[in-house]
């Protein structure tokens, strides 16, 4: 029997209003419910909606366990979706790519996007589960976003096999094409928030330094290279060993030899995220555990001095010249001293040698992926040898003053010259005096516009006989006092005699 029209029409605004008061009581539940009674409602919803449906569900969430680690599976996911959900989603999210001349654009929040995999149609939603505010409004609501992957049963076995391994394997290598490489650091007086998913903050490393640019001996250069770029080469090798695959360089030489020119160097080689650890700004070996287990993959981590920041009293010793004093260096003794001795008595840094060293040893061990630890230092003389022993420190690396070959190559860079009729003078001056790579490159920066070549080439000549000069005086110099000392012991030892 046909129904009548303003049957169906009181039908259908019945149904119309059943559903909006079903709405309006669901607003009300939501916004008014207990959060813990809220998941509670939802969790029973969802078991009971999963014994009648055909489809799994399967959540990738961006953050697991104690939250120390962003997921890399999230990531991976994130990457594969961004590549491939660009031109279905509808609702997408851009932000600057690689190099910061791309926008890159992704699928925004609650975003859903169907993908086919061998005739099996899959849906992905991108999701956030936001946990409520803490008492007294100390801490903010958290955000735990998720992506949701929704398939019907009867692919289940290749979904959650085949599928799943072509979107890490595609998601990781994407990542690895767009990484947009960063400088990460842990700032020293900022005080993270403990809602903060990080410890470290960063920003984009776009360092020009590279081998090619790095003053120093051909064959060093060509060493350093051939062993930076075997180590990223030798997953396999390491595995088979059974060990981490991670190596740790020591950079020990004089201020301006280059030492933080070739960490960039080292970076730019290998396309590496660069972390540098600044040890004075960590509280206690529970927050350098934390720092270091955030590292992530294809990264070098960064420790800066470590003479001064092992002492770890909170603050870094002074730097100094080639031409520091005895007496300096005794002064700056006397402070690190008295401040070694201030940390052990409960000083504000607690981080200590031994628990550096066992993160080095077992904690990458833990972590996988592929890591370089470089430390650099003045002094190396100085540094604990349990620290430096092999193993710890794979490959130590000296970085010394000028030689001619390095002059060249800054030549090259600085003033386009292969060749010069002054580089003769130079060539002799350098073997007669210390100059650091930092010193000739700045005597080649042109200080006008109107400085030509020949005009730098002559301020790295006068630099060098003033350097020269320096060195002569302070010469006569300590002659002059070794003979007072002699005539003064002569003088005593007369004296004891008569
Ligand atoms: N070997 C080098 N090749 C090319 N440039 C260099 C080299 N050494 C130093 N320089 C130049 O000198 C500047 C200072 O060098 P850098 O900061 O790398 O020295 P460092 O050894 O790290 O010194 P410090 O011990 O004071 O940290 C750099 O900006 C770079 O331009
Ligand atoms: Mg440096």
């Amino acid at each position: 029997m046909e129904m009548m029209p303003s049957t169906m029409a009181e039908m259908w605004t019945k149904m119309g209003s059943t559903i909006a008061s079903f709405m309006f009581i669901w607003a009300i539940f939501r916004q008014y419910c207990p959060y813990e009674l809220r998941r509670y409602f939802e969790k029973y919803t969802h078991t009971i909606m999963g014994y009648f449906s055909p489809y799994i569900k399967i959540s990738i969430h961006e953050f697991t366990g104690d939250r120390l680690k962003r997921s890399e599976a999230y990531a991976a996911v994130e990457a594969y979706l961004s590549a491939n959900s660009s031109k279905t989603a509808r609702r997408l999210k851009a932000e600057m790519g690689k190099d910061s001349t791309n926008l890159v654009l992704s699928m925004d929040e609650y975003e859903k996007v169907t993908d086919e995999f061998r005739g099996a149609k899959v849906w992905w939603v991108a999701s956030k589960v936001v946990s409520p505010s803490r008492p007294m409004g100390y801490y903010p609501e958290q955000e735990k976003r998720y992506y949701r992957l929704t398939f019907h049963k009867r692919y289940r076995e290749m979904i959650t096999g085949a599928y799943l391994e072509h979107v890490l394997k595609e998601g990781k290598e994407i990542r690895v094409r767009n990484r947009q490489r960063k400088l990460y650091t842990n700032s020293p007086g900022y005080k993270w928030p403990s809602y903060k998913q990080t410890m470290w903050s960063h920003i984009v490393f776009e360092h020009p330094a590279t081998f090619e640019t790095m003053a120093m001996e051909p064959n060093k250069k060509k060493e350093i290279i051939e062993d930076l770029v075997t180590f990223s080469q030798s997953k396999e090798f390491y595995a088979r060993i059974g060990k981490a695959w991670k190596r740790g360089y020591l950079l020990h030489g004089p201020p301006g030899t280059g030492k933080s020119t070739m960490i960039a160097a080292m970076a730019n080689l290998l396309n590496y995220d660069v972390y540098d650890l600044e040890l004075t700004a960590v509280k206690d070996n529970t927050e350098l555990r934390k720092l270091l287990i955030e590292t992530t993959s294809k990264s070098i981590i960064v420790i800066e001095d470590i003479d001064c920041s092992l002492d770890l009293t909170g603050q870094r010793k002074k730097k100094s010249g080639r031409a520091m004093g005895e007496e300096e260096k005794e002064k700056m003794e006397k402070e690190r001293r008295e401040a070694k001795e201030e940390s052990n008595n409960g000083g504000s840094s607690k981080v200590t040698l031994s628990g550096l060293l066992s993160f080095i040893d077992g904690l990458w061990s833990a972590c996988g992926g592929e890591r370089l630890i470089v430390f650099t230092t003045n002094y190396v003389e100085k540094l604990d040898p349990a620290l430096i022993r092999r193993g710890r420190m794979d490959k130590h690396i000296e970085l010394s003053y000028c030689s001619f070959e390095g002059f060249k190559v800054l030549a090259k860079n600085y003033l386009k010259l292969e060749t010069h009729p002054l580089f003769d003078t130079i060539d002799g001056l350098m073997k007669e005096v210390d100059i650091t790579p930092a010193d000739v490159a700045e005597s080649l920066m042109p200080k006008s516009p109107l400085d030509n070549a020949e005009k730098c080439l002559c301020s790295l000549i006068q630099a060098l006989e003033e350097a020269k000069a320096e060195a002569a005086n302070k010469q006569n110099e300590d002659d002059g006092t070794a003979m007072e000392d002699a005539v003064q012991l002569h003088e005593n030892s007369a004296s004891e005699n008569a």
